[in-house]
């Protein structure tokens, strides 16, 4: 086990994986939460008392899709009048906390596991009337217009939507989807994955859909590209298209991660 910089000084978290480093590859990036200190936070234009760690966003040489935060907002803090660019699609994903979404007008209260798709042209607005702050994922993509279609803003939670197993792993392997794959409203897909204890990707997935992934519960090997690494919750992954991906869990708990995939459109060829 190598030495680790704490800029806060002390003793590092109980929990200590070798992934306490980051990876940067041409592959994946692997954002570990222990390097997600106080001094590699970004402040957020539109909101007050928040702060924000960019986890993806495009980098030129990649096709990246998308960005992803994590985003804390102190009490009193948020942005209830920011005007977010018209042609951005978003997905918040509370992880603590509470937090008031307006949302085209409408006001709703989201709780751990609450889930709001913004559509792209939405007004909306975040502010943390508690006392305590509020963690939200934040997922931002350009929204690819598809004549005939429009993707239209809701509010859900992760106890409210069914996961469906999948197919010949005894429900070891389950996605909890918040929209239908099949609906070319959406071209992205922010779903939760649960593998309980035992539970695998079987084989090395390689596919063109980039994804994030936020670790919500628990730990696992996962495989990205060559290399099996070892996450566990508040770590995020980024793995571009056609990067091969497999994962363990091994418990002793569920292991759930948030993912981003983009989907459901035609490859632009130029
Ligand atoms: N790494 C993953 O969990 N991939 C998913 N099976 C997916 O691409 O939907």
């Amino acid at each position: 086990m190598g030495k680790y910089y704490y800029p806060q000084g002390g003793l590092p978290p109980q929990t200590h994986l070798t992934t306490e480093r980051a990876i940067v590859t041409e592959a994946y990036t692997v954002i570990p939460k222990g390097v997600m200190t106080d001094i590699v936070t970004s402040t957020l234009p539109g909101f007050s008392n928040t702060r924000s760690w960019i986890l993806a966003r495009p980098i030129s040489g990649f096709a990246t899709t998308f960005s992803q935060l994590i985003v804390e907002i102190g009490p009193g803090g948020g942005a209830p009048k920011a005007e977010f660019e018209p042609g951005v699609e978003g997905v918040v994903f509370v992880t603590k906390g509470k937090v008031n979404l307006t949302l085209d007008g409408e006001l709703h209260q989201l709780e751990e596991g609450g889930y709001a798709y913004l559509a792209a042209g939405a007004t909306w607005g975040l502010e943390n009337v508690s006392d305590d702050i509020v963690s939200f994922q934040w997922i931002r993509k350009a929204y690819e217009r598809l004549e005939g279609y429009e993707a239209k803003s809701f509010v859900t939670s992760d106890a409210e939507v069914e996961p469906t197993a999948m197919p010949d792993t005894n429900g070891a392997w389950k996605t909890t989807r918040f929209t239908d794959s099949s609906d070319l409203a959406h071209d992205m897909q922010v779903n939760i994955v649960t593998f309980q204890p035992g539970g695998v990707i079987p084989f090395p997935e390689t596919h063109v859909m980039e994804h994030g992934l936020y670790v919500l519960e628990g730990k696992a090997m996962y495989l990205l590209n060559n290399d099996w690494v070892e996450v566990e919750a508040g770590d995020f992954m980024w793995l571009r298209a056609f990067c091969p991906q497999a994962c363990y869990a091994g418990g002793p708990g569920e292991f759930r991660y948030l993912l981003y995939k983009d989907m459901n459109r035609q490859i632009k060829l130029t």
